[in-house]
């Protein structure tokens, strides 16, 4: 059945760009090939660039995406898995690419909080899968193709993605925008501080980094907290992070939450893990309480950075954009401007809702909080602060991946 569902990519979602200006001369057209490996799904992204002679980034001619669930992380004890999604996803680039240029089409997969998460022995086992696959492909296959990626990078290139599809990342531009990912796993914050005492006043090297690229150095505010994804965070409130992993009794044990709708009782799947969850039918539930619950996995781990939102728009999305669709305060589509209030109220009403059916999206009451308590109690914004929520920019998923391929080629020496 698994592997039915993984022949099947009817599910997932595909984007072509309108082709912009491409030039006579085709030469000037090169294409890349990037695996997303994400805790709750795997992606793929065939990106189309024209060359640009001039000392700018390339031009972003099209991007091919195609996703698929769950993620590589849930076939840990079954790798070949692992190397039977990848094949699959890779029948997309072979239609995408031209077959001429397969052999000087570069592939690459990076893997992010699943497989940060797992024991490391059992990762590689899974990116020795993905490897040997990559090595059978008719794609160019660089050193270093197949990885996990650290926190601090997923940050500064979705951050460099989203500066790229905005047009900041040019060599006039001074303005720039923040971003706010929000994975299962981890969660990323990362813009271009404009003081001094941004940059002075962080509690470790690791929330620094900076790349070269447009004859300057950026010097980014930018940090990953591992465990601090939606899901994880999931986890963390209903009590379950240390059950993980020991599958022994999983199912006799139910996870309790007065951020769960009071009489609701069923089972949610993660990381290749079955849990039974439920309401808490004798204590209180709603807003405030939840809030409690969910400050447990903010309190005293996130850092408030000293400057946040002078000037700075931040665009947010990964599970900010589902949960926020979710509640119905964005589309699906287009996505939208967002207050800090705004998730704030909707938590409020999630959290106080009774319904004899059960609920379309259970968790959304958890959700909705978590994400409210980390903007506010964790990064520190305001609640007036305006977040723009965005899954495309010009039809160009929001994710490191776009940003990773500019460092592939580009060497923007990211440190
Ligand atoms: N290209 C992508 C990649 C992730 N996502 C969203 O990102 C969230 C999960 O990210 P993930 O599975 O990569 O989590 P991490 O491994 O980064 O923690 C989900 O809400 C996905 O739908 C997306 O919307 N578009």
């Amino acid at each position: 059945q698994v592997i039915n569902s993984l022949l099947d990519l009817s599910s997932s979602s595909r984007t072509v760009l309108p082709s912009l200006s491409r030039p006579a001369n085709y030469s000037h057209i090169f294409y890349a090939v990037m695996f997303d490996a994400g805790s709750t799904g795997t992606r793929i992204h065939v990106f189309t660039f024209i060359h640009t002679d001039s000392e700018e980034l390339p031009v972003l001619d099209n991007e091919m995406f195609y996703s698929t669930k769950p993620g590589l992380s849930a076939y840990v004890d079954i790798p070949e898995m692992a190397a039977q999604t990848v094949r699959t996803m890779l029948k997309v680039a072979k239609n995408a690419v031209p077959r001429l240029e397969w052999k000087r089409t570069p592939v690459l997969l990076r893997a992010t909080a699943g497989l940060r998460l797992l024991p490391a022995g059992k990762a590689q086992a899974l990116l020795d899968q993905v490897q040997h696959v990559f090595d059978e492909s008719p794609f160019f296959v660089p050193d270093n193709s197949v990885s996990i990626m650290n926190g601090t990078k997923e940050g500064i290139l979705a951050w460099i993605t989203m500066n790229f599809l905005t047009g900041h990342l040019r060599k006039e531009t001074k303005s720039t925008v923040g971003i706010l990912d929000l994975g299962g796993g981890s969660t990323q914050i990362t813009f271009l501080p404009k003081l001094k005492k941004t940059i002075e006043d962080v509690p470790g090297a690791d929330y620094i980094a900076r790349f070269d690229a447009l004859n300057r150095t950026f010097e980014l505010y930018s940090h990953s907290y591992l465990g601090n994804g939606q899901m994880v965070a999931r986890l963390a409130v209903l009590g379950a992070l240390d059950a993980e992993g020991s599958c022994v009794g999983l199912e006799w044990r139910v996870f309790r939450s007065s951020c769960l709708p009071k009489k609701f009782r069923g089972e949610w799947s993660f990381g290749g893990l079955t849990y039974q969850v439920s309401g808490d039918p004798d204590g209180y539930t709603g807003y405030k309480t939840c809030y409690q619950e969910v400050l447990k996995a903010v309190k005293g781990i996130i850092h408030q950075p000293f400057e946040l939102e002078d000037n700075t728009v931040f665009y947010a999305f990964s599970y900010y954009y589902d949960v926020a669709v979710d509640a119905g305060l964005i589309g699906d589509v287009h996505g939208g401007r967002l207050q800090v209030r705004d998730f704030k109220k909707k938590a409020k009403e999630a959290c106080s809702k009774t319904t004899k059916r059960p609920p379309a999206f259970p968790f959304l009451c958890m959700d909705m909080t978590y994400i409210t308590c980390l903007l506010k109690d964790g990064f520190g914004f305001k609640e007036s602060t305006v977040l723009q929520l965005s899954k495309k920019v010009n039809n160009v998923e929001s994710s490191w991946a776009l940003g990773a391929i500019l460092d592939h080629f580009y060497n923007l020496n990211i440190r």
